[in-house]
């Protein structure tokens, strides 16, 4: 992902859509075909479709070789520098059940086994050594007097102290549930004008330190509804939700008593739950309730991106954040708008980002959608070769 940064500090062309393709899964898909081949050295996708096979471009694409590290690198480094850099930012995993997204997002197997960590843990890595590393160099280079205020004008940006909290929660069955507590109550989304939009008693709890991070996340995992399917042994049954809260000072002036800012970021990493058809995955009784929300609110996301589309097109649109607690919860801001500002003000109340993903349930089977966004962005998902204006969910599969 690219960021292009400009002297006020602006950032363009901040929404980014990847698709990861996963190969068959030995004998749990005996009998399945592949329906795509993903090209990543052209960053698209073909879709073996008849009469003709179809080209579409992302902004990354990831096939069955490509590890963990790799993805992270290209896609989520790049995101979380941005993070630490003040600017507010999102990633979704978005696909079919069992195309992969909690792999990507969380990681496969035990958490041990670093190579198969996914996003969220080489997140916490990345950030955690970056911040640590940049405090500890500003101590060691601390000014021992005043004979460097001949710089004074100059900008220093060292980082002083940061305080990162961290939460996690999950929409079950259009209830939100704290994932860091063992039976949380239904928590309700509540609206401030300074705050923007919270939930309610939500724990957010400090961390400094990757292997806390770890420990919470693996009880929030813990926590977390999954149940099996025909489709997914270990198939998520609700949207998590985790966000990273950073705040961070600065030193803006080379004195000893130089001038210091603060800088207010947000990163949430999102697991959706997968879009599933019914007959696909024999769900009945309790699995069917959960698949009946699971698509309602994937599918009111879906409405929330075209509004928004529409919108940043010029259309009068309205909104409809409210029609599901997911879209809720995600809306950021009224003006939106695709480029993206540093969050320096003292108040902490600008929630910028937005949402934006593939649009519906007929992402390929065996691939998932990553959509990163950035503050106030948003973007359409994909757009093919071999024709303006189409979205991957208007190819007939
Ligand atoms: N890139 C990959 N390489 C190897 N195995 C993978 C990959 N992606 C997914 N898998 C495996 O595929 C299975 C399904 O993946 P996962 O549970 O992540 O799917 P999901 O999209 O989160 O499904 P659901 O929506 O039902 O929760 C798991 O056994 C996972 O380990």
């Amino acid at each position: 992902m690219v960021y292009h940064e400009n002297d006020s500090g602006v950032v363009n062309d901040n929404v980014k859509v990847c698709v990861r393709a996963r190969g068959l899964l030995g004998s749990n898909e005996v009998g399945r075909n592949t329906c795509l081949t993903a090209l990543p050295s052209q960053n698209a996708i073909m879709i073996n479709a008849k009469p003709d096979p179809k080209l579409f471009a992302f902004d990354y694409v990831a096939d069955e070789h490509t590890t963990q590290e790799q993805l992270f690198d290209s896609v989520a480094r790049p995101l979380v520098d941005s993070f630490i850099g003040g600017y507010n930012a999102c990633i979704f995993a978005y696909g079919q059940t069992g195309s992969g997204k909690s792999y990507t997002i969380m990681g496969g197997g035990d958490v041990n086994q670093s190579d198969q960590n996914g996003l969220i843990p080489r997140t916490f890595q990345h950030l955690f050594t970056t911040l640590n590393n940049n405090q500890s160099s500003s101590i060691n280079n601390s000014y021992e007097d005043d004979s460097n205020d001949n710089n004074n004008n100059e900008e220093d940006n060292r980082l002083q102290s940061y305080k990162c909290t961290l939460s996690f929660l999950e929409i079950y069955n259009e209830q939100i549930m704290d994932l860091f507590v063992d039976t949380s109550p239904n928590l309700s989304i509540r609206e401030d004008i300074k705050k923007g939009i919270y939930v309610e008693g939500l724990r957010e709890i400090e961390i400094t330190d990757t292997q806390t991070a770890m420990e919470l996340l693996e009880i929030g995992i813990a926590n977390r509804h999954v149940a099996e399917t025909a489709m997914n042994s270990n198939s998520s049954r609700s949207h998590s939700v985790l966000t990273i809260n950073l705040e961070s000072t600065v030193c803006i002036k080379q004195t000893k008593d130089g001038l210091t800012k603060n800088k207010y970021s947000r990163l949430s990493l999102i697991d959706l739950a997968g879009s599933e058809r019914q007959k696909s995955t024999e769900a009945a009784g309790t699995r069917l309730k959960e698949a009946g929300s699971i698509n309602k609110s994937l599918s009111c996301l879906g409405n929330v991106i075209r509004s928004l589309v529409d919108l940043a097109n010029g259309k009068p649109r309205h909104v409809q954040y409210r029609d599901s607690k997911l879209t809720f919860l995600l809306k950021r801001a009224k003006n939106i708008r695709n480029m993206a500002i540093v969050n320096e003000e003292a108040s902490g109340s600008d929630c910028r980002s937005t949402v934006a993903t593939v649009r519906d349930e007929n992402t390929p089977f065996g691939s998932v959608a990553l959509t990163f966004v950035g503050a106030r962005g948003i973007g359409v998902a994909a757009t093919p070769k071999d024709g303006a204006g189409t979205t991957l969910s208007e190819v007939a599969l």
